[in-house]
């Protein structure tokens, strides 16, 4: 879709600055700061380096409420003891070895919910419940409870396999032993009681005993198969994307079954808790379990088993319909306010934006949307509602919608980003930090400013950075929105109606720079202060959306032939 909006963009909407002199001369003091930027490159680096620590520390403490990168542990919980008892019962004095077997641990599962929006509730270390010990009269110890860790959809989960992975079971119990400088004979020793349960006052007995040899050998062959399959498992590390091409509907379905609907009544229908990533430990053998025919009466029984334990990686793309991507102070959090009900903070200086923020558009019938109303700046907005409440009136009104009566036929979200700068591919301004959250956006929109110094040096920077960031990238913008038209037109220090034609010919010029460089984009002028030419730019980007689900659902049509499911 390709429209020429420099001769029929409205008079009106150049001009509109003239309401309000203070913002405007805010405003010029950021195009101030912003030129130190473009300026000499080691002054640049300076400054953007100076400014990313600063950022740095700022995000850190107020974006308590986001969190879009995580490194967690995650253990299964550990198996229950073995136990050593002997059945007791009138008239029988040398009753059969009588413990139970150690419960196992509880497993840890990733679920993806469409309840949380940002990894903060997520937790650092995560430990399946411990199995119960095994009893006498043949109880075994009950099993751990599992843990299920609910992250947002969005979330990619990566096993980490360099030096911030936790220790396993067995690098820990080494690593404590050189700690305590340990003789061969001490760690002997604490292996021993690390591994096995003892009748009382009968350990150095067992000991002595050939058949506790054998138990132990056979014991250490196990637990070198398991430490086996589990670098095994580890030459394939986990990896989880719960993005919007996540399906977690098919895994109930697959775990409701054939055989799972013709279950009799009565009996525990599988439960979905999501991927597994962690196993349990096994619980220890109770003594029954070292009976041999020159043994009759085994005093010994084993302890259980550690559970995996895996340190895994979560980033959180955010899954937006459109992502909104421009220079800081480009006006990318007044247009999220004024197209949606989301309220980002809105100011005059690079960096307000810390996190991605994400507002929903509602599309009526009428071609109106939700959202409006002039969108000042937050401090100023906040004290003209102090001075409100002073007063007892209530709080600013947001300019009401004008009709209610349509019903909206169209909704999609749109995510409002930190700016982003030359240099952002060299980790300069807040690097490439927020760059996952449009990773995944069906289509990007631009924002430049258009009474800025050059719009044309933004709009190549950007696309140069999501270039850098990931190739092809680029390619999902579909729009160029020209911000900040009504500081162009005349206004009431230059009242002088050629202004309009010379913000005519900017856009004209901008225009034709797209069109030869980006191919086909519609660029359009808008004030999003002022709700000016907005309507124009839902309509598109709804048809882009929609264009772009239309795809996706013929795309998963053809890839999943459709099989019946009778109990649907
Ligand atoms: N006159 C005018 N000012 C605008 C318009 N849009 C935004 N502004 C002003 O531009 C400044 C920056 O706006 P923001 O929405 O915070 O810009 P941003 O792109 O989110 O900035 P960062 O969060 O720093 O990346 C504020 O002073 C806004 O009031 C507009 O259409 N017209
Ligand atoms: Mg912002």
């Amino acid at each position: 879709m390709l429209i020429s909006c420099s001769n029929s963009i409205p008079r009106y909407l150049f001009g509109l600055v003239s309401r309000n002199h203070a913002i405007r001369s805010i405003s010029h003091v950021h195009q101030e700061s912003k030129v130190t930027l473009i300026d000499g490159d080691s002054e640049r680096t300076l400054q953007a380096a100076k400014r990313k620590k600063r950022i740095e520390w700022k995000r850190r403490r107020h974006s308590d409420s986001f969190l879009d990168h995580l490194i967690i542990t995650v253990r299964g919980g550990r198996g229950g003891d073995g136990c050593v008892a002997f059945h007791r019962e009138k008239f029988k004095p040398f009753g059969p070895p009588s413990g139970g077997n150690g419960g196992s641990g509880g497993s840890v599962y990733i679920m993806p919910s469409t309840q949380l929006t940002s990894l903060t509730g997520v937790s650092k270390r995560v430990i399946g419940g411990a199995g119960g010990h095994g009893q006498g009269t043949w109880q075994h110890g009950r099993a751990g409870s599992d843990v299920i860790l609910k992250v947002p959809y969005g979330t990619v989960i990566r096993e980490v396999m360099d030096s911030r992975r936790a220790k396993d079971a067995w690098e820990a119990e080494e690593e404590s032993y050189d700690d305590q400088n340990l003789t061969v004979e001490e760690r002997r020793i604490k292996r021993r009681q690390r591994r096995w349960v003892h009748y009382p006052e009968y350990e150095d007995d067992n000991i002595a005993r050939e058949d506790f040899r054998d138990a132990e050998a056979k014991l250490a062959i196990e637990e070198r198969q398991r430490r086996a399959e589990e670098l095994d498992r580890r030459q394939t590390p986990i990896f989880i994307d719960f993005g919007d091409q996540y399906d977690f509907t098919s895994d109930e379905k697959r775990l409701k079954s054939i055989e799972e609907a013709n279950k009799p009544l009565g009996l525990p229908r599988s439960k979905n808790r999501g991927i597994l990533v962690a196993s349990g430990g096994a619980g220890g053998h109770g003594n029954p379990y070292f009976l041999t025919p020159m043994n009759r009466s085994p005093k010994i029984a084993s302890r259980g088993h550690d559970g995996i334990r895996l340190t895994l990686e979560l980033e959180l793309k955010l899954i937006a319909d459109v992502g909104l991507v421009g220079f800081p102070n480009a006006g990318k959090s007044t247009l999220l306010s004024a197209l949606t009900k989301r309220r980002p903070e809105v100011a005059a200086y690079a960096f307000t934006t810390l996190s991605p923020q994400i507002g929903t558009v509602r599309v009526f019938e009428n071609g109106e949307f939700d959202g409006g109303g002039i969108i000042e700046e937050s401090w100023l907005e906040r004290e003209q509602n102090l001075v409100r409440l002073s007063e007892g009136l209530e709080e600013t009104p947001r300019q009401p919608r004008p009709s209610r009566q349509t019903h909206e036929v169209f909704r999609f979200t749109i995510a409002d980003n930190p700016g982003l700068i030359g240099g952002a591919s060299e980790n300069i301004g807040l690097g490439h930090d927020f760059l996952r959250s449009i990773e995944r956006a069906r289509a990007l929109a631009y924002v430049v400013d258009l009474n800025g110094d050059s719009p044309i040096k933004e709009l190549d920077t950007l696309r140069n950075e999501l270039e850098n960031y990931q190739v092809g990238l680029s390619s999902k913008c579909k729009m160029v929105i020209a911000n900040k038209a009504d500081l162009l037109g005349p206004h009431l220090e230059d009242p002088d109606d050629r202004r309009i034609e010379e913000a005519r010919s900017k856009l004209s010029l901008l225009e034709a720079w797209v069109h030869e460089n980006f191919g086909p984009l519609d660029v359009v002028p808008v004030s999003a202060k002022y709700n000016q030419n907005l309507r124009r730019v839902v309509k598109l980007l709804s048809a882009y959306v929609d264009e772009s689900r239309q795809a996706q659902s013929k795309h998963a049509q053809e890839a999943s032939p459709t099989v019946p499911h009778f109990y649907l």
